[in-house]
């Protein structure tokens, strides 16, 4: 490793050919500068390669995010450094698992284990990958003194929003991004070619150095293996100029971009053929008192790692699941939604066979997810003023749809976004889960800390149904500078007295991803540039500057994660002007960048306007009625604390989604698994 770092210091402080690219990053000009993206890393960030980038961190093998389609079609050779695939696609009328062939012209937008977009090049202390050093040469401020001397931990609940809107929000997230390596590993990874041009590994040069994608069948696949260290040392010159051609490596995101609810079905066909019951359109289950619970994971030891060995642990779309109690019911609910939808068409149309009905309920199933997560909860994040004026929601009469796709538009979920701006709601989170009855009286209470990676308490007695009336019954924290202490001192704690701070975490993955500063995102969000402390206080409380002061030796050091979470709101939303402003960039690239968007009314892909109306009912209300073990009454607005004008009624008078909309009288068409991708060939 040693040698390795010094290889690539040797390459960045001395006379290597890629050597005018860092110049200005010795001596005295700024050293937290960035680099403009090379033409070859804009295209390389375009195409997205998804050869190129799997970590094998991700599954324990290697090549478990491997896409067999690829293998046969790997480059054998050709003169262009690192040759991109180009992808044909076939139109389909479903989306493919790892969202491949969304974007016609583009295939591997917004793909699992795709680069993060980005707004701002990135910015590292030493033009590469260092994280520590700011723009005065001094160490930035260790993160987790800024977390408690910045961050406040008071426990504030908030006057209008329940627990579910906390949950739903983490839901979003792991849909849409998650950084490649798991969450305790950085990586770096920087793709390496051989002499004759060809991709063949791709290293992490500051921490370990792995090897990917080549098949094991490839001839290349010998070259790097376990010795991928060796490997790194001996790259000509031609290989490292190609290393760095591609500028700072961008973060891998293992999961596709788009809200299509990858978390559940999984983001590749493999995974997904692991969760898939291949019976009726449904999804696998187990059955225990009566309901039905996600399927056992298959390495319960790594993801349940707090749990006694034997205690239920889950498998889903996304490994995340077990993380907390909310977020494992939410998981649960969502898949017995799909299973639900998938019966209910079972008996209207007996004619579909088990494919039709899975990708059937798996289309309703996403258009009903993204329509309550456009509809009825980001306008409480983003406000719907803001939402309908910058064309994220529209207003419609129930029958309008809007085909709304850009073709220019990059979908891949924005770095800003996932590790700073999205992660702000961490302040949401709640320590104390309540366990409330039928007439929402409390009837316990749980410490988040002590079911951490441990899930096995949601299948406990009624804790099912208690727990999820508890999620809409509960205010969640107020969105403000306070983290709870159970994530600010008790994260992943595993029965030790004390655990990490994750409001510490999400600084120092800040300057892991290179974001650019709080000022720098500030500016780019048309807010006035800050040129001295002072000018903060447009947005900034007095006191909270003079805190941040005492530990950033310049205004321009402030991370992006700490100015950012520190701004007032903007009335109506819960976040202040540079948050909303990569928030809102987002989640309208989310929108116009998925050519499967549910209002687009595409013959192919979406829906008939009647169909359409229905998937318009659907509220978040509804689903948790729908897919609890036996939740019988609900306010209408569960995202909302229950009030007089938002009181429990019995669920039966909260609107319904009419799948009878959905009869099909044609003939039986064979419905085949969608992959999409024909054969890969490698242009130049
Ligand atoms: C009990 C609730 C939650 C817990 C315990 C939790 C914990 C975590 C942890 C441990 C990470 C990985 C940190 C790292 O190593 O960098 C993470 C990442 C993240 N969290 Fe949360 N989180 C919760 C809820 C939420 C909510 C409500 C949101 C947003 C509305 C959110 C947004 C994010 C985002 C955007 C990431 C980064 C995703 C990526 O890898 O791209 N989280 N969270
Ligand atoms: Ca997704």
């Amino acid at each position: 490793l040693t040698k390795v770092s010094s290889s690539i210091y040797h390459i960045v402080h001395n006379d290597h050919p890629a050597h005018h690219a860092f110049r200005f990053l010795q001596g005295n000009g700024p050293r937290y500068q960035s680099l403009p993206p090379s033409p070859t890393l804009v295209s390389n960030v375009l195409q997205g390669n998804p050869v190129f980038g799997t970590t094998p961190a991700i599954q324990g093998n290697p090549f478990a995010q491997f896409n067999p389609a690829y293998g046969a079609h790997f480059p054998t050779g050709g003169t262009a450094i690192c040759p991109m695939p180009v992808a044909r696609c076939e139109k389909s009328a479903y989306r493919s698992m790892d969202g491949s062939c969304n974007h016609l012209d583009n295939p591997q937008l917004g793909i699992a284990n795709s680069r993060y977009g980005r707004l701002l090049s990135p910015k590292y202390g030493d033009g590469v990958s260092s994280p520590t050093r700011s723009i005065t040469g001094e160490d930035l401020p260790n993160a987790r003194l800024i977390s408690l001397v910045v961050f406040g931990e008071r426990d504030v609940p908030d006057p209008q929003y329940t627990l579910v809107n906390m949950q739903w929000g983490q839901i979003m997230t792991h849909d849409m991004s998650m950084q490649a390596g798991g969450t305790q590993a950085r990586k770096h990874p920087t793709r390496c070619c051989t002499d004759d041009g060809r991709l063949i590994a791709s290293a992490d040069i500051h921490s370990t150095c792995y090897p990917i994608i080549v098949p094991p069948n490839d001839p290349a696949y010998s070259q790097v293996g376990t010795e991928c260290l060796d490997f790194v040392r001996t790259l000509t010159d031609r290989d490292i100029k190609c290393l760095y051609d591609n500028g700072p490596a961008e973060q891998l995101t293992a999961v596709t971009s788009y809200a299509d609810l990858s978390l559940i079905y999984g983001n590749s066909i493999q995974q997904n053929s692991e969760i898939r019951a291949f019976q009726g359109g449904r999804m696998l289950v187990d059955q225990r008192n009566g309901a039905e619970y996600l399927p056992p994971s298959r390495n319960a030891t790594g993801d349940c790692d707090a749990a006694p060995p034997g205690e239920v642990c889950y498998q889903a779309g996304d490994i995340r699941v077990n993380q907390n109690p909310g977020l494992a019911i939410l998981h649960t609910i969502l898949l017995r939604e799909h299973n639900r939808i998938a019966d209910t068409l079972a008996k209207l149309n007996p004619h579909y066979n088990d494919r039709t009905l899975f990708q059937e309920a798996r289309k309703i199933n996403i258009a009903q997810y993204q329509h309550i997560s456009y509809y009825e909860w980001l306008p409480i994040f983003l406000g719907a003023e803001n939402m309908l004026k910058n064309r994220l929601i529209y207003e419609t009469s129930t029958k309008n749809f809007i085909n709304d796709f850009d073709s220019s538009i990059d979908p891949s979920v924005l770095n800003e976004h996932a590790t700073a701006a999205f992660r702000y709601f961490h302040t949401q989170i709640e320590g104390r889960l309540d366990l409330v009855s039928e007439l929402r009286s409390v009837l316990g209470s749980l410490r988040l800390s002590d079911w951490m990676n441990r899930p096995s308490i949601i299948e406990i007695g009624d804790n099912f149904d208690s727990l999820t009336r508890g999620h809409a019954t509960q205010p969640e924290e107020l969105t403000d500078i306070n983290f709870d202490r159970e994530i600010k001192h008790f994260l992943l704690r595993r029965n030790m007295p004390f655990g990490g701070d994750l409001r510490a975490i999400d600084i120092q993955r800040n300057r892991d991803h290179g974001l650019a500063s709080y000022n720098d995102l500030r500016e780019f969000c048309g807010v006035r540039r800050a040129q001295t402390w002072e000018d903060y206080s447009d947005l900034i409380e007095v006191d909270v500057i003079e805190r941040m002061k005492t530990l950033y030796s310049s205004h321009d050091d402030v991370d992006l994660t700490v100015g950012g979470a520190v701004e007032a709101h903007v009335e109506g939303s819960l976040a202040g002007p540079t948050f909303l402003c990569i928030l809102t960039e987002q989640f309208y690239r989310t929108r116009v960048g998925d050519r499967f968007w549910y209002e687009n009314g595409d013959p192919l892909t979406g829906f008939t306007e009647e169909q359409l109306a229905e998937v318009r009912k659907a509220t978040m209300a509804r689903l948790l009625c729908d897919n609890g073990n036996q939740i019988s009454s609900m306010q209408p607005k569960a995202f909302k604390t229950v009030s007089k004008s938002n009181p429990v009624v019995p669920c039966s008078d909260i609107p319904q989604v009419d799948l009878t909309k959905w009869i099909d009288q044609k003939p039986f068409k064979q419905t085949e698994d969608v992959l999409n991708v024909i054969p890969l060939h490698y242009g130049k």
